[in-house]
């Protein structure tokens, strides 16, 4: 099954020899980062009138997901026809973006679920995401990690959603973090990598900003923060530390990764929130599917609900006109 090419506009990441002295230097301000988090609702509302149009784009950056064990092939599909078609029809003509073929990003499924998902996508443009590597824990023997990688991208999965060992980051193992992430880059070969460093986990926002370092040396093509499953998932103090690591990152190599947030975040405004981070962090480019996605259940429901408040064709304008 081939698998879809690399969708990003810049070049991709092909990581850089691990350096400790660079890891080591790493820190953050943990008060200062939570203030500008806790701000950030205030700095940066959304104006009303942009309100659908953010809204609109939140749905192109999202990865749908579904990862429960009670997943059926029947629900797979059924996300799947919701991913090519997010909005209701009467919404889609209401908003007056019938051309836009708004879809989402990506969708996000297991191993056994991929050839599913690719069935019912053909022709869409959009690709499936696959967790990988003993998701959640990553705790299942090496070589069946790396072998769940290779059998994924097989299966036709475009973009591979890798979980780090946090047993290397709580030993401050960074030499391991880098083998094991450099390992699932290789075994990704052209699939877009993300490599989830499960920040509800590590303890220290100064843990979250050197994993994720070590993650970016070994080639992650994105960074995320969570898996979904942990206690604390995504939340904007961890978010803006790791969206500033990418910046330090890119400033250094000038390889450009992407950020995704993932669990917990089922509100139309906090995706708005997430998205105004972003792009007061990193700027437009990151409000693009290829540097910034949402890894959610539940928001679309969500986002879906709050347009019907702006059924008036004049918000077509807005989006189509982009975000400002
Ligand atoms: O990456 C995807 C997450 O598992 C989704 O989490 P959620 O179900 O809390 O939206």
């Amino acid at each position: 099954m081939p698998v879809a090419p690399h969708p990003a506009r810049f070049p991709r990441n092909p990581g850089i020899p691990l350096d400790l002295d660079w890891v080591s230097s790493v820190q953050a301000n943990t008060s200062a980062v939570e203030r500008r988090a806790g701000s950030l609702g205030a700095r940066r509302s959304v104006k009303k009138d942009y309100q659908a149009a953010w809204l609109l784009r939140a749905i192109t950056l999202m990865d749908l997901t579904t990862l429960n064990g009670d997943d059926t092939r029947g629900k797979v599909r059924r996300l799947c026809a919701k991913a090519k078609r997010p909005l209701r029809q009467d919404l889609v003509e209401a908003l007056g973006v019938q051309d836009l073929n708004i879809t989402t990003g990506a969708v996000c499924v297991y191993h056994d679920m991929i050839g599913t998902a690719v069935e019912a996508l053909e022709g869409s443009g959009i690709p499936v995401a696959a967790v990988s590597t003993g998701f959640p824990d990553a705790l299942s023997p090496f070589h069946l990690r790396v072998q769940e990688i290779e059998e994924s991208v097989k299966a036709g999965a475009a973009e591979i959603d890798i979980v780090i060992s946090r047993r290397h980051v709580l030993s401050g193992d960074w030499q391991a973090l880098y083998d094991e992430m450099r390992a699932y880059r290789e075994a990704c070969g052209e699939a877009h990598v993300k490599a989830i460093i499960s920040t509800g986990n590590l303890g220290s926002l100064r843990n979250v900003a050197r994993a994720s370092h070590v993650c970016m040396m070994a080639g992650a093509d994105f960074i995320k923060t969570s898996t979904g499953k942990e206690s604390v998932n995504a939340t904007l103090p961890v978010s803006l530390t790791m969206v500033r690591t990418t910046r330090e990152y890119e400033a250094r190599t000038g390889y450009k990764i992407g950020f995704k947030p993932a669990g917990g975040i089922s509100k139309a405004k906090d995706a708005l929130v997430y998205m105004s981070l972003m792009k007061e962090e990193r700027g437009n480019d990151w409000l693009e599917p290829d540097l910034f996605r949402f890894g959610a259940s539940s928001l679309l429901g969500d986002i879906e609900r709050q347009l019907e408040h702006f059924v008036t064709g004049r918000y077509s304008a807005a989006f189509r006109h982009g975000i400002s």
